[in-house]
């Protein structure tokens, strides 16, 4: 298929001989003596692109490209301009033309402009289609009533500038929930910036943040920008908020009042419009009565707060979660898509999470790669370390070495559970071996 270009100018000349050139060039063409005309054939059928006039009696080129915006905010526009307009070109670019040519026309830059701005235009509609794609990555999984409630809240504080408190435990999506915010919000053209505050020392988040002025002799510590900066008109989401230093604390404060803030070591004030979305997965209250966070700021942060409930309070999520990982995972390892049998599933629903959606995810995967079988059995599950029978509180045992063995045995189911169900994982994670890991849980089931 041939694109189709519309040629809009009011000199029958220049419609005749550009329009029969560029038919030879293989272009399907189109004309229109007028702007009117030109919003009329662009309604009727949507062109490739506009060669469009700039001088035109009644609605001039400018008009008719403003008209045009209205109803087709992504077609190229290319404005066909008098000997010495330029400003006026500049101002079409302004509102939305890819490019101008001025008279009298050189075929080859009227060529070479008419595929740029279609290859352009192939790329934009490629990085549209990407972009979508990314909201269905961000897409939270559920139809538990209380993941409804998060994805009406999510889509509430996407409407709003400001900034969003994420609270719940390990693993349950507060990331996923972030970045779906910001894509849902109208800064999803813009930069997304992730910030892990507990992943930095705390000289350096402050650094990694407000960014540096004058970093001396060494070289790590050159001039730069901070997240703050990077994340300008867009949304800089900061997880494991509580681990920030008090100094942070008190710049990070500073920065919500008014938006400005210094690099370390400047003096220039510097003003950004940034959306803040924070995380955690601790208790903030806890952690203010405990002097390690800053009330002020608490209140700063939580203007929309939002609690990502644990998995098992949804357990009704389960099933499409697990649907899900297990076909991302064949996709993306190119093997046959496994389903998880009834009672398979209602295992599982025996199940606390305690690693909540990631253990889950990671359960999955690991089904998906190692299990031959595509029909995944409650057996299988059950070798997983599934199913085992519930433990009796120990607080309630007869004697301290009862007591000391229950709750070692739940110590290592729970890192059991919180490490993808493997062994080698698990026992790095709590320092032992993974020989001894696997006999306490022997000895201990014994
Ligand atoms: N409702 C959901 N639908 C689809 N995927 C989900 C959902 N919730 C969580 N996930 C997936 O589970 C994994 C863990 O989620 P995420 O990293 O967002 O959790 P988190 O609460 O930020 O974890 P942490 O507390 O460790 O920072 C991710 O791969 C995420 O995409």
């Amino acid at each position: 298929m041939f694109p189709t270009l519309l040629i809009v100018d009011d000199e029958p000349g220049i419609l005749k001989t550009l329009g029969d050139l560029l038919q030879d060039e293989g272009f399907e063409i189109k004309t229109a003596a007028n702007g009117y005309e030109a919003l009329k054939r662009i309604e009727e059928d949507i062109p490739d692109l506009v060669l469009l006039d700039i001088w035109m009696p009644g609605m001039d080129g400018i008009d008719t490209l403003k008209e045009i915006r209205k109803t087709e905010p992504h077609l190229p526009v290319v404005m066909i301009t008098g000997h010495g307009t330029i400003d006026t070109a500049v101002t079409a670019t302004k509102t939305g033309a890819f490019d101008f040519i001025e008279k009298p026309l050189s075929i080859d830059k009227v060529l070479i402009t008419i595929h740029n701005a279609l290859n352009f235009q192939k790329l934009e509609e490629e990085n549209r289609y990407l972009k979508k794609k990314n909201l269905d990555r961000h897409a939270i999984t559920g139809n538990s009533a209380p993941v409804q409630q998060l994805r009406l809240q999510v889509f509430q504080a996407a409407g709003s500038l400001m900034p969003a408190l994420i609270l719940g435990e390990n693993g349950t999506g507060k990331e996923l929930v972030a970045r779906s915010l910001h894509q849902l919000s109208q800064r999803s053209e813009e930069a997304l910036i992730c910030v892990n505050c507990a992943a930095f020392s705390p000289e350096h988040i402050e650094h990694e943040l407000f960014g540096m002025e004058k970093g001396g002799t060494d070289t790590t510590l050159a001039r730069h920008k901070g997240s703050i900066e990077m994340a300008h008109q867009g949304s800089l989401f900061l997880d494991q908020v509580a681990d920030l230093p008090m100094s942070a604390q008190g710049h990070l404060l500073r920065f919500l009042e008014d938006g400005r803030f210094h690099r370390a070591g400047g003096s220039r004030e510097i003003q950004v419009d940034v959306r803040i979305i924070a995380a955690t997965n601790r208790n903030l209250e806890q952690e203010i009565r405990l002097g390690n966070f800053r009330e002020d700021l608490y209140y700063r942060l939580a203007v929309l707060p939002i609690t990502v409930p644990p998995l098992r309070e949804r357990k009704e999520d389960i099933a499409p979660l697990a649907s899900l990982f297990l076909e991302e995972a064949s996709l993306r390892g190119k093997i046959p898509v496994k389903t998880l049998s009834t009672e398979a599933l209602a295992l599982l629903c025996t199940h606390d999470w305690p690693g909540n959606v990631r253990e889950l995810k990671n359960i999955m995967e690991r089904i998906a790669i190692s299990v031959q079988e595509t029909d995944i059995s409650k057996e299988i599950l059950e070798e997983l370390g599934f199913g085992l029978p519930a433990l009796p509180d120990p607080m309630a045992a007869r004697d301290y070495r009862s007591a000391m063995d229950l709750f070692s045995v739940m110590y290592l189911r729970r890192q059991l559970a919180i490490h993808n169900h493997s062994i080698s994982e698990a026992s790095e994670a709590c320092g032992l071996d993974p020989e001894t890991f696997q006999k306490l849980m022997e000895a201990l089931a014994g």
